[in-house]
């Protein structure tokens, strides 16, 4: 090894500088001289350089003679940061020789947790012919047979992709030991396992979803071992139960022998599992030199199983470890990161550190309050930038909270001829469910066109409207029907001749109501098509006839009525800006070959992208749009919950606060649990034993002390959930290097307002 072992730490760290042409700072510098003695956390903020120091500080190690470049394991949650970690090492290395500090090329071995415990698993010989298996969706096609409970709500592949995202967390938190079933199932009945697995989601299902649960994973483990596979879970599976087998740990450990020195990036998102297997494999003599490299404000996947828990006890879980930080953020602007300090501050589970900026007067925030007079403000700041040739598009991201915000940003800018990929094509406008109710009832009005009438009939009468339909047609004989007004004549024959059958009477009520829309339609077309007024007189026929049914699914909430009227909203706004509905349709097969075609996609010159917060996860970018972040599941007044029962809260002081809270605050404390959906809440205040003016007497009762203590879980849930959900909105501000943009909505997230912002831009 052609090290430096005769240079100190001090001359390395300062070749290093002139090398890359940076400046360490103070607490950089101090990570750096780490002497490798004690196990070592790093407690980074966003941008800190951790990426940057970590590298170094192996290259250190080994320049100094400590370890050989072979000895030394970078273990990685993601793809993308692996190979991150590999490019960086590799141009530090050039950097590096070019000023005299030349490191033989050996690569230190750069890894994911996935790809190490494949490797592991593999020198077993029972599982060493084994292949992996991606995701799930691989077997999509024969798990959605087992979807015998479809939700009105959820497409079958949301509900493939809910049941899935439960499995996983019952697998990480270490649930399940069968991974199907909660632990303890054997003694529980029925109710119980749904009522035990209902306890490790947020959504509210049906029974029959969590019925379905078991039809879908069980059949999936089926799969997989028919198909000789193994998913990302069960290798952690695998590897822990072979493990149990000292012949097998014995095996793992000895090839994991070779690293001397091991650094995980990314602590924060480690889970139990992981955690176990790296802690018994490695040698106590690598253990007592590991270094974790993390930030707890930027643990985002608790779904997945990550537990900031390890980050923020890594000193209990390593006696003897020390801590050393990066507090200054090179990467957001220092008005930017002003404006995010006072929300993540408020989080109760994170570890004490100061956050600066580098740059304190760089950034800019604009902030968009979308009204009538202006309704698109940030994505009109969006087109012109996108549009601005000295701007380079990657530079620039949008960051969702849902799925759903892309739909109509993207047609938008899709009218305004940039391209915006989603990454979704079921998200493109044109294939909303309910936008195609709508636009399908006006083709067929409008086109005279029988097969999208029958497409849509259930939704203008519901399926006995549909079956009406097909007797109307069994008359007629077996001719096909393409021409609407053909249908019209025959059931208006029908209704002239026949003695009507039941199913006719139900039937012509809504026949009446279509011809007299059809009607309509047809003489304003016949006056002449192009008339300003047409495409909005078409659009409201087509809400006339589909009325019922969409006050029947908002009523039974299986829609959001503040999400359909902002996509009907949206959709009459579109059809004001035609003259001739046949231009209006054009335009909406063209928008969707261009948002869903890779040859159109190919051909659009203004791109930009649309990442989820999740996404944007260790990514930076020039501009950030923060859209449409709204209140869906941290509601207004919800955040009381977090604000007065932290996440960590023990049951005697939760019943402490509770009990003044309920007594002095009561609308306010009734309004907290109930925005948050905490049941557990009114099962408490309706048990007639319950009296908050006589709080503890009433404790003396077993009942309210269950209740009690259920609801003690809940909201200390729903209180992590609220920190967590904090802690994602910081991941997205602070992806922003010069400028980020906040469209505060009316429902909008309450978290947006903890942030410190500017008004909102006039225009
Ligand atoms: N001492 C320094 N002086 C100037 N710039 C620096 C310094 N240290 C790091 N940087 C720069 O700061 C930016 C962020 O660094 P890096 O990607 O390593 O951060 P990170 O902590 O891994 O980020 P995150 O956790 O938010 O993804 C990079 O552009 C890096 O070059």
């Amino acid at each position: 090894m052609d090290t430096q072992t005769t240079a100190t730490t001090e001359q390395i760290i300062r070749l290093m500088e002139s090398g890359l042409g940076l400046t360490f700072s103070q607490e950089q510098k101090q990570i750096l001289m780490n002497d490798f003695e004690k196990p070592l956390l790093v407690n980074a903020c966003a941008g800190s350089g951790k990426t940057t120091i970590v590298i170094l500080m192996i290259l250190v190690a080994i320049s100094k003679g400590l370890v050989d470049s072979s000895e030394v394991l970078g273990v990685t949650f993601s793809n993308r940061s692996r190979l991150d970690m590999d490019k960086r090492y590799d141009k530090y290395i050039k950097e590096l020789s070019d000023v005299g500090l030349n490191m033989r090329d050996t690569q230190p071995l750069f890894s994911t947790f996935h790809a190490l415990f494949l490797h592991l698993l593999m020198t077993n010989d029972e599982y060493k012919n084994i292949e992996v298996l991606q995701s799930p969706s691989y077997f999509t096609r024969q798990l959605k047979t087992k979807i015998t409970h479809p939700s009105d709500v959820c497409s079958i592949n949301e509900t493939l992709n809910q049941i899935f995202t439960l499995n996983n967390y019952m697998i990480n938190q270490d649930l399940t030991e069968d991974c199907i079933y909660p632990i303890g199932y054997g003694n529980m009945n029925d109710e119980e396992v749904f009522e035990a697995l209902s306890q490790c989601t947020r959504q509210e299902h049906e029974i029959g979803f969590y019925q379905d649960y078991i039809e879908v994973v069980t059949y999936y483990q089926e799969l997989k071992i028919q198909n000789g596979l193994v998913d990302f879970n069960d290798m952690k599976i695998l590897l822990l139960q072979s493990m149990k087998d000292k012949k097998y740990l014995k095996q793992y450990q000895d090839v994991m022998k070779q690293f001397k020195l091991v650094i995980i990036d990314e602590f924060q998102d480690i889970d139990k599992l992981q955690w176990k297997i790296i802690s018994k494999l490695l040698s106590s003599e690598t253990m007592s030199r590991l270094v974790v490299v993390g930030d707890d404000d930027q643990s985002v996947y608790s779904f997945r199983g990550s537990n900031p828990k390890y980050i923020m006890n890594y000193c209990e879980l390593m006696p003897n470890a020390q801590t050393l930080n990066l507090s200054t953020n090179y990467r957001t602007g220092g008005k930017i990161l002003c404006a995010a300090i006072p929300g993540i501050t408020l989080n109760s589970i994170r570890l004490e550190k100061s956050l600066q900026a580098f740059n304190s007067e760089k950034g800019t925030i604009f902030t968009y309050e979308p009204n009538n007079s202006e309704e698109y403000g940030i994505l009109k700041h969006l087109a012109e930038q996108v549009n601005d040739s000295s701007i380079d598009n990657k530079e620039i991201a949008v960051l969702v909270r849902y799925n759903a915000s892309r739909t109509i940003a993207a047609d938008w800018l899709a009218n305004h001829n940039i391209y915006a990929n989603i990454n979704n094509k079921s998200l493109v406008l044109q294939r909303n469910r309910y936008y195609k109710i709508i636009v399908e009832t006006m083709r067929a009005l409008w086109n005279n066109n029988y097969k999208y009438f029958y497409n849509q009939s259930s939704r203008i009468g519901f399926k006995k409207y549909t079956a009406h339909i097909d007797e109307v047609k069994k008359r007629y004989g077996k001719k096909r029907i393409v021409k609407l007004s053909k249908y019209l004549t025959l059931t208006q024959d029908s209704m002239n001749s026949l003695t009507s059958t039941e199913l006719d009477e139900y039937g012509f009520e809504f026949d009446s109501a279509v011809i007299e829309e059809f009607n309509d339609i047809q003489n304003m077309k016949n006056e002449g098509p192009e008339n300003a007024e047409i495409p909005v007189d078409l659009f409201i026929s087509a809400r006339r006839l589909t009325v019922r049914y969409f006050n029947f699914m908002t009523s039974r909430k299986f829609i959001s009525i503040k999400e359909l009227n902002k996509l009907f909203s949206y959709l009459a706004e579109e059809l004001s800006m035609y003259k001739n509905p046949d231009d209006f349709f054009k335009h909406e097969d063209y928008k969707e070959s261009i948002l869903t075609k890779k040859e159109e996609v190919a051909k659009q010159q203004n791109q930009v992208q649309f990442l989820s917060l999740h996404q944007s996860k260790g990514l930076e970018f020039k501009y950030v749009y923060l859209y449409d972040l709204s209140d869906k599941e941290v509601h207004q007044g919800s955040l009381d919950i977090n604000k007065f029962y932290r996440p960590d809260i023990s049951f005697d002081n939760f019943v402490d606060i509770f009990s003044k809270r309920i007594l002095f605050f009561r609308e306010r404390t009734d309004k907290a649990f109930n925005s948050a959906m905490i049941e557990e809440y009114s099962d408490l205040v309706h048990e007639k034993s319950f009296d908050p003016r006589n709080f503890e007497e009433s404790l003396n009762n077993k009942r309210v002390i269950q209740l009690m203590y259920n609801l003690y879980k809940a909201a200390k849930k729903y209180s992590a959930f609220i920190e967590e959900e904090r802690r994602l909105l910081y991941v997205g501000v602070t992806r922003a290097k010069a400028e980020l943009n906040v469209e505060l909505i009316g429902n909008a997230n309450p978290l947006l307002f903890e942030l410190n912002l500017p008004k909102p831009r006039q225009n």
